[in-house]
C-alpha cells in the first residue's frame, strides 16, 4: 500500500539576518537543556548572556553575509535525502523532508504544523546530529513533543553508521591529498564542546564522539592515524570538557605536525566551521608556527553521508530504528540504561 512519509530533519538553526542574532541567542540560552538553572534564574542568565554576546556573534555572522548558512545547507541535505529515499522506497510511496530548527525559523512548532498539514502515514524524526546529546537531539525531541508533534519514529543517533564513517574518511584523505600529502600529519577531530556538568549527568555525547573517531581512524591509512579528539566553541563561565581545540592545535604545533582539522559533530558548514575553524583556529595555528593547517570540509550533501541518512531512515521505517547496537554494545550508553529517545516518550519502531 502506498505510504505518505514525512522525514523531519532536526538542527540547531541560526539567525537569518543581523537583527535576529540576539533573539536567536536568547532562545538558545532559555532552553533548559542548555542552561539547567531554574526558571527565573535561567531567564535572567539567558537575557544577560545573549545581550553580552550579541556584538561578537553579530560580527561573526557578518563574516558570512550577516546570517547563518545552516538552513540553506540543511535544505540541500533534505533535497538530496528526498532523492535518495525515492530509490529505497516503493514506487508509489510519497516522501517529503521538513526542516525543524531548534532556535530559529523554521522552528520545531512550524514544522509540526507543516507535517500535520501533509497528513503523513509515517513520520521519522532524523537529527542532523550524529551523536546524541541532551542539549541537541534530546532538546529537539522534547520540543517536538511540547509542540504537539504527532507520534513518530525517532532516530536517536548514528555515531558508527558505516556510510557516515566512510564519508568522513574519504574527506580526510582528499583533504590530505589536496594539501600536497604532507608527512607527519595529525588529524584533529574537533567537536562542539559541552559543560562538564552535562556529561556528569550521563549525557552520551562525548562517548559517542569517541566512537565515531575510533571508527574513522580505523578506516584511514596508517599515515593519517596520528590524531587527537578536541572540543571547540566554549561559552560561559562553566568548565567544559577538554582538551580544547586551542590546546590540541598548540600541542600539534609543539610536536611539529601538519594539522588536518576535521569537524566531527557538525554535518554542515556554519559559523562554527567557517569562522571558528577557518579563521580563528587557522590564525592560532599560524601564531604557533604550525607546519601547516588545513581544514577538512563538513559532510554537507556528500553522497556517502546522504546514503547513511537514507539507510537509517529506511531502517526506522522498517521498525528497527537503525539503532542496531554494534557487537551487543548499547548504542546509548552508560547511565541511561536504555535509549534516551525513549526517555522523550516517543514511539521507536522495535528498537531498544
Ligand atoms: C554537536 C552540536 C552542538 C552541541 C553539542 C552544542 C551545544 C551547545 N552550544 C552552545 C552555545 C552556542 N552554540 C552556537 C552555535 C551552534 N551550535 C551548534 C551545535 C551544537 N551546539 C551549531 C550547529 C551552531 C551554529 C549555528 C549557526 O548559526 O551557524 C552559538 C551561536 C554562535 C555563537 O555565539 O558563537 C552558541 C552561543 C552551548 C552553550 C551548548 C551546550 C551547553
Ligand atoms: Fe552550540
Ligand atoms: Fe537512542
Amino acid at each position: 500500500m502506498a505510504r505518505r512519509i514525512a522525514v523531519v530533519l532536526f538542527n540547531l538553526g541560526g539567525p537569518d539576518k543581523p537583527e535576529n542574532v540576539r533573539p536567536f541567542l536568547r532562545n538558545l540560552f532559555r532552553d533548559p537543556a542548555i542552561i539547567g538553572a531554574p526558571g527565573l534564574i535561567r531567564e535572567a542568565l539567558a537575557w544577560f548572556i545573549s545581550t553580552t554576546r550579541t556584538k561578537e556573534a553579530t560580527e561573526n555572522y557578518a563574516k558570512m553575509g550577516g546570517g547563518s548558512p545552516i538552513v540553506p545547507e540543511s535544505q540541500k541535505q533534505a533535497t538530496a535525502l528526498t532523492a535518495a529515499l525515492h530509490e529505497h522506497l516503493n514506487e508509489d510511496d510519497e516522501v517529503r523532508c521538513f526542516l525543524s530548527m531548534r532556535y530559529w525559523h523554521p522552528f520545531v512548532a512550524e514544522s509540526v504544523e507543516a507535517v500535520k498539514a501533509y497528513d503523513p502515514d509515517e513520520i521519522v524524526l532524523l537529527p542532523l546530529y550524529p551523536q546524541f546529546s541532551t542539549t541537541t537531539t534530546g532538546s529537539s525531541l522534547k520540543a517536538w513533543k511540547d509542540a504537539g508533534g504527532p507520534e513518530a519514529r525517532a532516530i536517536c543517533c548514528y555515531p558508527e553508521e558505516a556510510d557516515f564513517i566512510t564519508a568522513h574518511a574519504k574527506l580526510i584523505e582528499e583533504a590530505w591529498e589536496a594539501a600536497g600529502k604532507p608527512d607527519d600529519t595529525r588529524v584533529l577531530y574537533s567537536a562542539h564542546g559541552l559543560p562538564e556538568t552535562i556529561i556528569k549527568k550521563g549525557d552520551s555525547y562525548q562517548w559517542q564522539v569517541e566512537q565515531t573517531v575510533a571508527q574513522v581512524n580505523a578506516r584511514l591509512p596508517e599515515h593519517l592515524q596520528n590524531h587527537e579528539i578536541c572540543f571547540q566553541s566554549r561559552v560561559g563561565p562553566l568548565k567544559w570538557i577538554g582538551p580544547s581545540t586551542e590546546e590540541a592545535i598548540e600541542r600539534a604545533c609543539q610536536d611539529d605536525k601538519h594539522i588536518l582539522l576535521t569537524p566531527i559533530a557538525f554535518v554542515s558548514e556554519h559559523i562554527e566551521t567557517l569562522v571558528e575553524l577557518d579563521e580563528e583556529y587557522a590564525e592560532l595555528a599560524e601564531e604557533h608556527g604550525a607546519r601547516g593547517y588545513d581544514r577538512v570540509p563538513a559532510l554537507g550533501d556528500k553522497p556517502d553521508f546522504i546514503a547513511a541518512l537514507a539507510k537509517i531512515t529506511v531502517e526506522a521505517l522498517e521498525g528497527d530504528n537503525g539503532l542496531k547496537p554494534p557487537q551487543g554494545k548499547p548504542i546509548c550508553p552508560g547511565k541511561f540504561g536504555r535509549c534516551p529517545c525513549l526517555e522523550a516518550g516517543l514511539k521507536q519502531g522495535e528498537a531498544a
